[in-house]
């Protein structure tokens, strides 16, 4: 299976969404990636419901929503409506994880667990038969455009193999930091998923950036 490659909205120009949809619309990008941030669980505020509405009503790719939030429960009605197809809570936010992840089974969408680079993905030992994607934060979330921290590989392995143990097939996001250098070491360790925010909008052309990316064996 090649790699999926889904671009973070965060670091498109907003004043310029619908162009920049289109042009992830035009790529190779597999999901578009959408990040929502509350400023209590991280801190910066991002946008809500009405932006990710406007983004999926251009959007040919799905909608894979990071919820960056407390309570994540509350708004999962919300983000369904506003397009979201993957929903993933942080494991940090989530008190009752597994009746949110079948919360978000029961509107329809994949349930993705979001986890900081600080936590230990042995925490997800109980709950990843319940888990379509894990998202490993490779950096601090709340912002674009930070250094990867490198422990992330380790991550990926162990997470890799745990998947592999339980003979299930969980994909295996890597978010934060990611760029031509460490792509093809994440994909070599057992990343299946590749979110590139301003590695792809800072780029001179970011379809071709995501092609490379798409790529990578
Ligand atoms: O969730 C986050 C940040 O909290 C990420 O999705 C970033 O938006 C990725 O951006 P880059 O690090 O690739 O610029």
């Amino acid at each position: 299976m090649s790699v999926k490659i889904a671009p973070s909205i965060l670091a498109a120009d907003f004043a310029n969404l619908q162009r920049e949809v289109e042009m992830l619309n035009a790529s190779d990008a597999d999901y578009i990636h959408v990040d929502i941030m509350d400023g209590v669980f991280v801190p910066n505020i991002s946008f809500g419901f009405p932006v990710t509405e406007a983004i999926n009503r251009h959007a040919q790719k799905p909608l894979d929503v990071h919820l960056m939030i407390i309570n994540p429960d509350k708004y999962l009605e919300e983000f369904k409506k506003a397009g979201a197809e993957i929903i993933s809570v942080h494991f940090e936010a989530c008190v009752h994880l597994h009746r949110t992840l079948q919360h978000i089974k029961s509107l329809g969408c994949k349930a993705g667990v979001a986890i900081n680079p600080h936590t230990p993905i042995e925490h997800l030992e109980n709950i990843l038969e319940e888990v379509d994607l894990v998202c490993l934060m490779s950096v601090n979330p709340g912002f674009g455009g930070q250094k990867f921290i490198p422990n992330t590989f380790s991550k990926i392995k162990r997470l890799s193999k745990m998947i592999a143990d339980k003979g299930l097939n969980t994909l295996i996001e890597v978010d934060g930091g990611v760029n031509q250098s460490n792509a093809p070491l994440l994909v070599e360790a057992g990343a299946n998923v590749l979110v590139a925010g301003n590695f792809v909008f800072s780029s001179d052309n970011p379809i071709t950036t995501i092609k490379n990316l798409k790529n990578i064996q």
